[in-house]
């Protein structure tokens, strides 16, 4: 059977609750950051389900030795967070797989030609082959920064296999553009919206996320 890119959208009440307040133009920007670490936090625990690495043994309670089962501390874990926007969801992330090593990655869109470019890399130059990723992109719009941050993954040894996306709002084009390129990949989203605008936002979506978390949009 062909691979085919797999999207979860959790089912999740807390999931629902907390997108729409992201979503509500209203909610101010301390609050907007509460629903990103709630939305980070609730989606990671769907993700890693199939994705930490477990190690069987056994353990002694006080009355007998029983089956045990530990998240294995051998295999390297590592978060990728899309600043700035991704840097919202990592303490939900990082609530959920505290031992992980986090590489941030810089990407800014061009608010004209919508071309993304890269002003902060602290990746590796090359990563254990086992090492289990997950990506912090809140916004899958046109797909230009997430494939740009494929790319840069699986050029230094990053296997899409192992690889989770973690992300709140995706759009048709970046889905389609990573179920081309990534077929092995999951993405994990509070939700899937219909359409990018000719200004690159997700509609409806949640404006700006980088500008919302840190409060700096304008009016
Ligand atoms: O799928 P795409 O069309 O590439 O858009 C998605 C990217 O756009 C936003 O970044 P932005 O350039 O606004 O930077 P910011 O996170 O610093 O606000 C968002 O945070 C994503 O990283
Ligand atoms: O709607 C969008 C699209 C890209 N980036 C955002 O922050 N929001
Ligand atoms: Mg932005």
């Amino acid at each position: 059977m062909a691979l085919q890119l797999r999207i979860y959208v959790p089912p999740h009440p807390l999931i629902k609750h907390w997108l729409s307040v992201a979503r509500d133009v209203n909610t101010p920007s301390a609050i907007f950051r509460s629903a990103m670490t709630e939305l980070g936090r609730w989606l990671t625990y769907e993700a890693v389900r199939d994705w930490l690495p477990i190690l069987e043994t056994t353990v002694q309670t006080p009355l007998a030795e029983c089956p045990a089962t530990y998240v294995n501390p051998q295999v390297p874990l590592a978060v990728i967070p899309i600043l700035r926007a991704g840097l919202a969801l990592m303490e939900g992330i990082q609530s959920v797989v505290p031992l992980t090593s986090v590489y941030h990655l810089g990407m800014v869109r061009n608010e004209e030609t919508l071309e993304c470019s890269c002003y902060l890399n602290k990746l590796p130059p090359a990563f254990d082959p086992q090492t289990r990723v997950l990506v912090s992109e809140p916004m899958l719009a046109t797909g230009g920064t997430i494939m740009a941050t494929m790319e840069e993954l699986t050029k230094r040894g990053v296997d899409p296999e192992l690889t989770r996306i973690i992300s709140i709002v995706a759009a048709p084009p970046a889905l389609q553009r990573l179920s081309v390129a990534y077929p092995q990949l999951k993405v994990y989203t509070a939700i899937i919206d219909e359409t990018v605008n000719d200004n690159g936002f997700i509609v409806p979506g949640l404006g700006d996320a980088g500008d919302r978390t840190f409060g700096t949009h304008e009016g």
